[in-house]
Order: structure tokens, then C-alpha cells, then sequence
């Protein structure tokens, strides 16, 4: 390196550093930094004296050093403060992130981090271990007629389906149109076009990939309670000034009624991204119990290397936030790619945690060709993790790409995903039955069936059934079905043509069944939206199809067991389907609950006692299951949040040896 013959430019006046404009007088620039970094080259025994300094410009990156420092010893300035900064070293010796940075377009909000968490040259960025505020639950709205609250929800409804809204990719922080649209429909009213939508292509992957990872290094050295500030202040955004439109494109979009989007978009979404900022403190304080006289131990919780790769699921909008927020509180960058059926409920809350402040590159919004787009990310040798939800069949596909490709990575990816289930109702006879009835048509029917913890499979006892039957079979008929936009309609359309054509052919498949027979719904018509009649059909045979396969739709199947036979059938829940997702016993006799939660441990990750099987609440139910339902890191509880990080424990020695033999060798 010959910088130290040039003139150093920037200790003249302004400069361009890191890609933007700062001022000597601007703390930040590096010839105000470097009194502090000879201090610190001092310390570290590398010069003699603390005195003088310069600053080199060599091409595009920036050297500090003191005066008459060995050039050996020089180090890229923005490197060295993020050290000192984190006390890591990230060692990125050729290109340094502001400059890699730079050179994709990138403001150096995103590349320069020293610039923007120090407010005085140099400064260590913790000053205090905080206390986070309280997190609880954010409480349900009940929307009832007449109210204010409801007929502020409708007003956003209204607005929101006035007109086609466009949705462009969102690379860097730039909003990217590639003229390759697609369009999302009302399912409730086909020829309302919510959306058209922009799809990303090979180049704009490659954009995102790189642009993550050049705001990496920016963001894992962001103090934790400042990325912790960005998702809190995205909660109270979602709670208050944008819970109406996005609880509206969920309605429009995805079918909700007005209580699954209350409990869907806005209140998961908020527990979620409050909850995992109350769970990474709880991570970042979990430190070695002991350390020897003479030494501290200590354990970061890094960031994963490399970019997360987030690709959500239709039917809800929480989890595409969770999916996409809680990899990159932990220092992450994502890369998102959204349902095709829900891409406007999905771009507003994306839009709405880049007003809380997520820098650009942190999280890149790529809706586009799911298989295209997947295949190329996992080619990448910077992938480090799949954090998916949605079904068996593409998980299971996508697990096996990236054992294809495990040669390309740098590191093991983590792949964490959440999928399919086939959920059970178990009654013992001495269930309540009005609660079990009840709790059976809610589970079975809200939203459709369209939650992976939907009840579709329920096994009921002769000496109850025909008590239990009627009121079923009453009960479900009684259900108000149409558009969502009428707060009558307790269920509304299912999400698209495919599903539609899925569900309705196991509806057909069942009535030309010898052993089933429909015995309520079985109607259906997608003339206007795709509206299926909730379903119960019922089966002599416990193993049939549709005991066993994800219907993910309105349909119910029911097997009637002989009261002596409460234990085999409990064998039967077991073995039925290769699903361990959710599952419910209603039992009076607590011995029988208890009995039926021990033999059936493997067989639900979410198990409930005279409840429904559906309805987890974040901070009070993690969710998820494990065989061929998902890896059951459990979204919603602190466990999620540690297969984003990669801990580095450190040991730091306070005392000198003096030789190297041992006691004994003397
Ligand atoms: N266990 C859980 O927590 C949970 C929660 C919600 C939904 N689910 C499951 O999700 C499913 C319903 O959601 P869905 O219909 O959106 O699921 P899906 O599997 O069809 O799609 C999920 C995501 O994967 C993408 N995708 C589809 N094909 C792909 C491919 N070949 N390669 C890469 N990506 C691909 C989609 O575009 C979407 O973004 C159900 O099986 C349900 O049980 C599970
Ligand atoms: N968390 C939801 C299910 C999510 C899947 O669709 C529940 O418990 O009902």
C-alpha cells in the first residue's frame, strides 16, 4: 500500500466516506476518530506513543493510523471501529462492509454503522442494561354492531377495496418494478383484482442476496435494544395506526372474518413481535453459571453467517411476519418471499416494520416464482437458514435441494419449518358435550378449516353419539356462510381455484365412499368467490383418506368407537396419519385425560384438555409440531429465536502465566 506517500483528503474537508457525504466536522469522520484510535493502538502495543495520527484514502477504501505506524499495522478504518465497537473482530480484510456496500447502491445508513450508533466519535454503544418495558398480550377488540371499533374496521375495508393497489418488490430500500406482474383476487368476489404485484426474476434475487448481506455487518453490530426498538415500535404501530388496514387486506385477501383477522393480523402479529423481543433478552442473558478465579466467561449470541431465507404461507398474516421479523431481530438479514395469495396483507406489514425502522437490506420484500426463486437461493453459498411455513410436501422438497447442495454452504443451514397437519378431537364418555360439540365446530370450521391446527378428524363414543351427533350436525349447519365484508358471516371463502378444486374432489371422493356418508354440508359453489359448505362426513373406517391426508379446508370426518374400546382407539389417533401437529381429549374423568395425554405424547406438539385444538397464543402456547408436521421449533416461545443465532463463548484470562510445566513436573 503506498496511501501513506498520498495527501489524505479527508483531513481537509468533507468527504465521500462509505458511500456518503460527512463533514470533519461530523464526529463521526474518521479524522475526528482518530485520537481514540490510537489510544487504542497504544493499548494494544502497536505504536509507542498516542500522539498525531493520519488518515489514508487508498482507492475506495479508508486506512487510519497513527503517525509513523508500521503500514503492516494499518487497518481499514471502518473495520477497526466496528471492533472496538462490538469487540469482535470481523474480519472482512478486502472489502469492508461500506465499501461493498457502496458499491450495490446502498446508503451508508446501511454500511456504516459507526456513523449512525455513535453520537461522539467513538463510543462504546451500551451504556446501560435496560429494562424492557412490560410485554403482555396484546388484548382482542370484540367489533360488536354499532360499535366505533367496527365500523372503523369497515371504513378501512372499503378504502382498501376502492381500488387495485400496487405492490413492487422492495430491494435495498428501493421499490423495484420489473414489469413481470401477477395479480391477487378477493376469493370472496373473484373479479375484484386487491393487487397486481411485481415478481422477482434471477437479477432481482441476486440483488437481494447481495444487498442482505452487505447490511449484514451494519446490523449485527447494531446494539440489541435499538433492533429491539425498531420491532417494538412495529407492534404499536400494528395495535394503533395501521391495525384497521391490515386486519382489511387480510379480510379482502385471505377470507377472514372479522374475528380471525383481529386474531390473526393484528394481535398475533403484535404478540410475535413483542413477545420475541422480551425472548432475545432472555437469550442474551443466558451467560456461563461459573467462571474460574481469574477468568470471565462469556457467550454472544451471533447471527447466523450469511442470509436467512424466509418464505411464508397464505393463511396468516402473523406468521409471515413472525417469519421474516424474528430471524432478523436476532441480527439477521432476510430475504422474504410472501404467499402469492397474500402479498398485500404481507407488503403492508412489511411496510410497516421499515417505518419502525428496519434499515434497508435488512429485510428485501421478493414476492415472485416460488420454485424459481427457491432454487436459485439455495444455491447460494451464503445461505444459513430456511425459516418456512407451509406444507409437508413443499418443505420435505425443499429439505432435500438443500441436502443437494450442502457442498456450496459455509455453514450447515438451519432449516426450521412449520407445516401440515392432520389435527384430532378425542371424546371420552365422560366429556361435557355441549363444550366438546362446541369447541369441535369452531376448531373444524373457523376460517374455513384453513389453519394447519384445523380439527378434521374426531372420534367420538357410541353412548354419546347420537346426542352428539344432532347437535353437530345442527350446529354446523346453522353456520352463516358468504362474504367477509357482512359481520353476520361466521365462515367465508377458501383461499383459491386450487384449493377449492382440492376440497371440493375429498367432498366427492367421500360420497362415492361406501364407507362415508355426508351427513352435513357437502354443497359448494364458486360462481362469485370460492364458498364451500362446512362438511362432516362420517366413516366406518378409521384409516380412510380422509382420517388421514390434510384436507386444509371446511371438512370434517368423524369415526364413532365402542365405549370399550376408549384405549385401542387411542392407538388408532396414533397411528392414522404420519401429522403430529394438534390434538384434543375431552374428558370429565381426570384419570382418562390424563391416561389419554400420556399414550398420545408424540402425536401433537399443541396438546389441549376439553379445548379446541386450534388457537395458540403466542407467550402462552408455543406452537408447532414435529413429525411430518414441521421441526417444532416452536414460534412464539425463545427456542425459535436460538436457531437464529450461532453463540461464540468466550473465555478471557485476567492472569498472566508465568512458564509452561505443570505442578507435578517440578
Ligand atoms: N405448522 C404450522 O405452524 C403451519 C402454519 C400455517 C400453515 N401451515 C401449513 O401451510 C399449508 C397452507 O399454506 P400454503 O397453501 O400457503 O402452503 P404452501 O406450501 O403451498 O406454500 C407456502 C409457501 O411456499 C411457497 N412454495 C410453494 N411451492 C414451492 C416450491 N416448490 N418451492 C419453494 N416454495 C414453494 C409458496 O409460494 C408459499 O410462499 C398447510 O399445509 C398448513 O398446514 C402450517
Ligand atoms: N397458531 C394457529 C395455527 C397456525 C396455523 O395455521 C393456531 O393455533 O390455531
Amino acid at each position: 500500500m503506498e496511501a501513506h506517500q498520498q495527501p489524505d483528503p479527508l483531513l481537509e474537508g468533507d468527504a465521500v466516506y462509505g458511500g456518503e457525504l460527512v463533514t470533519s466536522a461530523d464526529p463521526c469522520h474518521p479524522a475526528n476518530l482518530i485520537p481514540e484510535l490510537c489510544r487504542q493502538f497504544y493499548q494494544l502495543g502497536w505504536v509507542t506513543g498516542t500522539g498525531g495520527g493520519i488518515s489514508i484514502r487508498d482507492g475506495d477504501s479508508v486506512y487510519i493510523a497513527p503517525s509513523g505506524v508500521q503500514k503492516e499495522r494499518v487497518l481499514p478504518a471502518d473495520l477497526f471501529v466496528l471492533a472496538l465497537q462490538t469487540r469482535q473482530a470481523m474480519l472482512r480484510p478486502l472489502q469492508t462492509s461500506a465499501v461493498r456496500a457502496a458499491r450495490l447502491g446502498l446508503s451508508a445508513r446501511s454500511a456504516s454503522p459507526e456513523k449512525h450508533y455513535s453520537s461522539s466519535g467513538i463510543r462504546v454503544p451500551q451504556l446501560a442494561t435496560f429494562k424492557l418495558p412490560e410485554i403482555q398480550n396484546e388484548p382482542t377488540r370484540d367489533y360488536l354492531p354499532g360499535s366505533a371499533e367496527q365500523a372503523q374496521l369497515m371504513a378501512a375495508v372499503e378504502e382498501l377495496g376502492s381500488k387495485t393497489h400496487h405492490i413492487p418488490l422492495v430491494i435495498n430500500g428501493k421499490e423495484v418494478r420489473v414489469g413481470n406482474t401477477q395479480q391477487q383476487v378477493n376469493p370472496g368476489n373473484k373479479s375484484q383484482v386487491l393487487c397486481t404485484y411485481e415478481n422477482a426474476g434471477p437479477k432481482e434475487v441476486e440483488e437481494a442476496i447481495e444487498g442482505a448481506l452487505a447490511a449484514k455487518s451494519m446490523w449485527e453490530a447494531m446494539p440489541i435494544y435499538d433492533r429491539q426498538a425498531i420491532f417494538l415500535r412495529a407492534a404499536d404501530l400494528v395495535a394503533t395506526k395501521y391495525r384497521y388496514k391490515l386486519m382489511a387486506a387480510s379480510m379482502l385477501g385471505q377470507g377472514k372474518n372479522i374475528w380471525q383477522a383481529e386474531i390473526d393480523a393484528a394481535t398475533e402479529s403484535v404478540d410475535f413481535l413483542r413477545f420475541n423481543v422480551r425472548y432475545s433478552s432472555e437469550i442474551y442473558a443466558q451467560q456461563p453459571p461459573f467462571s474460574a478465579p481469574g477468568v470471565w466467561n462469556r457467550v454472544e449470541y451471533r447471527p447466523l453467517e450469511g442470509f436467512v431465507y424466509a418464505v411464508s404461507p397464505f393463511n396468516f398474516t402473523a406468521i409471515g411476519v413472525n417469519l421474516a421479523a424474528a430471524p432478523a431481530l436476532m441480527g439477521n438479514t432476510v430475504l422474504w418471499k410472501p404467499s402469492n395469495s397474500a402479498v398485500l396483507s404481507n407488503y403492508i406489514a412489511y411496510d410497516i416494520m421499515r417505518e419502525a425502522g428496519v434499515p434497508d437490506g435488512v429485510m428485501q420484500f421478493v414476492p415472485g416464482d416460488a420454485a424459481a426463486m427457491t432454487k436459485q437461493v439455495f444455491e447460494h453459498p451464503e445461505f444459513a437458514s430456511l425459516h418456512f411455513t407451509g406444507s409437508t410436501v413443499v418443505f420435505k422438497h425443499m429439505w432435500r435441494q438443500i441436502a443437494e447442495n450442502i457442498d456450496r454452504y459455509k455453514s450447515y443451514p438451519r432449516i426450521v419449518g412449520e407445516t401440515g397437519g392432520k389435527n384430532y378431537h378425542l371424546v371420552h364418555p365422560s366429556a361435557n358435550l355441549d363444550n366438546a360439540v362446541n369447541c369441535t365446530i369452531r376448531g373444524a370450521f373457523e376460517f374455513q378449516g384453513q389453519k394447519c391446527s384445523a380439527c378434521s378428524r374426531l372420534y367420538v363414543p357410541k353412548s354419546m353419539w347420537g346426542d352428539f351427533r344432532d347437535k353437530l350436525v345442527a350446529g354446523t349447519e346453522s353456520i352463516q356462510l358468504g362474504p367477509v365484508t357482512d359481520p353476520k358471516n361466521f365462515m367465508g371463502p377458501v383461499i383459491n381455484q386450487a384449493a377449492y378444486d382440492k376440497i371440493t374432489n375429498y367432498i366427492e371422493y367421500a360420497r362415492n365412499s361406501g364407507d362415508c356418508e355426508i351427513i352435513a354440508g357437502g354443497k359448494y359453489s364458486d360462481k362469485d368467490g370460492f364458498y364451500i359448505r362446512p362438511t362432516i362426513v362420517l366413516t366406518t373406517d378409521p384409516y380412510h383418506k380422509l382420517m388421514k391426508e390434510e384436507i386444509f379446508g371446511p371438512v370434517l370426518t368423524v369415526y364413532v368407537y365402542d365405549d370399550a374400546e376408549f384405549d385401542a382407539t387411542i392407538d388408532t389417533v396414533g397411528k392414522t396419519t404420519p401429522y403430529g401437529l394438534t390434538g384434543a381429549v375431552f374428558a370429565e374423568d381426570r384419570l382418562a385425560a390424563v391416561h389419554a395425554s400420556t399414550r398420545l405424547l408424540n402425536t401433537a406438539g399443541n396438546f389441549y384438555i376439553n379445548d379446541k385444538c386450534t388457537g395458540a397464543v403466542v407467550g402462552q402456547q408455543p406452537f408447532g409440531g414435529s413429525r411430518a408436521s414441521g421441526t417444532n421449533d416452536k414460534p412464539g416461545s425463545p427456542a425459535l429465536l436460538q436457531r437464529f443465532v450461532s453463540p461464540r463463548s468466550i473465555k478471557e484470562n485476567m492472569l498472566s502465566i508465568s512458564g509452561y510445566t505443570y505442578p507435578s513436573n517440578q
